[in-house]
């Protein structure tokens, strides 16, 4: 990665400070994005209630950060989620799960009000798919889910030497001719096996901060 793009990403990452409201739980993703977000949220760590974890690795960096991290089950309201993401589109859809925490991250995106996307500008694609889509699986599902999934014009990569926090594996599907993400979302959930997969098209981010050489530009769905 380019110097340039750590400096966006970090960039991103302390824009989505103007978010955190004063004693509330703050949701957080998982990636280089976000680590440069809770090392910024640390000097706010006295202003908040806590913080709820996407991944072992988050988690361990809020902690050294002396952040109070909170079971999700314990939590109730969640005002924002803040992660990053490998693409995102206008409609504000994204494809995630690049780190691997695509299951935990769509869990806390579910239970957040509002879900903020930081992203250098790299991110931003006009159509999703030319990363490939993650899909998280049962390990004894493996072989099944990759030939349901080539049946829908994928190709699947077993992700190998990489279990998931929650002891799974990962299928990285390649050439997917992307027309509608919410359709095939929910055709890949379908498949029996499949934990989740790494479009976040039925709940996308309800704003995106993206930085690129101007500053930061806040896209808002209307
Ligand atoms: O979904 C994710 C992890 O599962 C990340 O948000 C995504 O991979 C982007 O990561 P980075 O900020 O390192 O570019």
């Amino acid at each position: 990665m380019s110097r340039t793009q750590d400096e966006l990403k970090r960039q991103a990452a302390e824009a989505a400070l103007d978010f955190i409201e004063p004693n509330t739980i703050i949701g957080v993703g998982t990636g280089s994005t976000v680590n440069y977000f809770i090392d910024a949220l640390a000097t706010r760590k006295h202003d908040i209630e806590g913080a709820v974890s996407s991944s072992e690795a988050s988690t361990a960096r809020l902690k050294a950060h002396g952040i109070e991290v909170l079971e999700l089950n314990h939590v109730a309201d969640l005002p924002v989620y803040i992660d990053g993401a490998d693409e995102i589109d206008a409609h504000l859809r994204m494809v995630k799960g690049g780190g691997g925490a695509l299951t935990r991250e769509k869990i806390i995106a579910a239970v957040a009000d509002k879900f903020i996307c930081i992203v250098d500008n790299s991110k931003v694609v006009g159509r999703l798919g030319a990363f490939p889509i993650p899909v998280e699986v049962i390990p004894m599902a493996r072989s099944y889910v990759a030939r349901e999934i080539v049946k829908l014009g994928g190709d699947p990569v077993w992700r190998q030497g990489i279990t998931t926090d929650n002891g799974n594996v990962i299928l990285d599907v390649h050439n997917f001719d992307i027309v509608d993400p919410v359709q095939l979302e929910q055709q890949l959930n379908g498949i029996v096996g499949v934990v989740t997969n790494g479009l976040f098209a039925k709940r996308g981010a309800d704003i995106a901060l993206i930085a690129g050489s101007n500053g930061i530009e806040k896209v808002t769905l209307t």
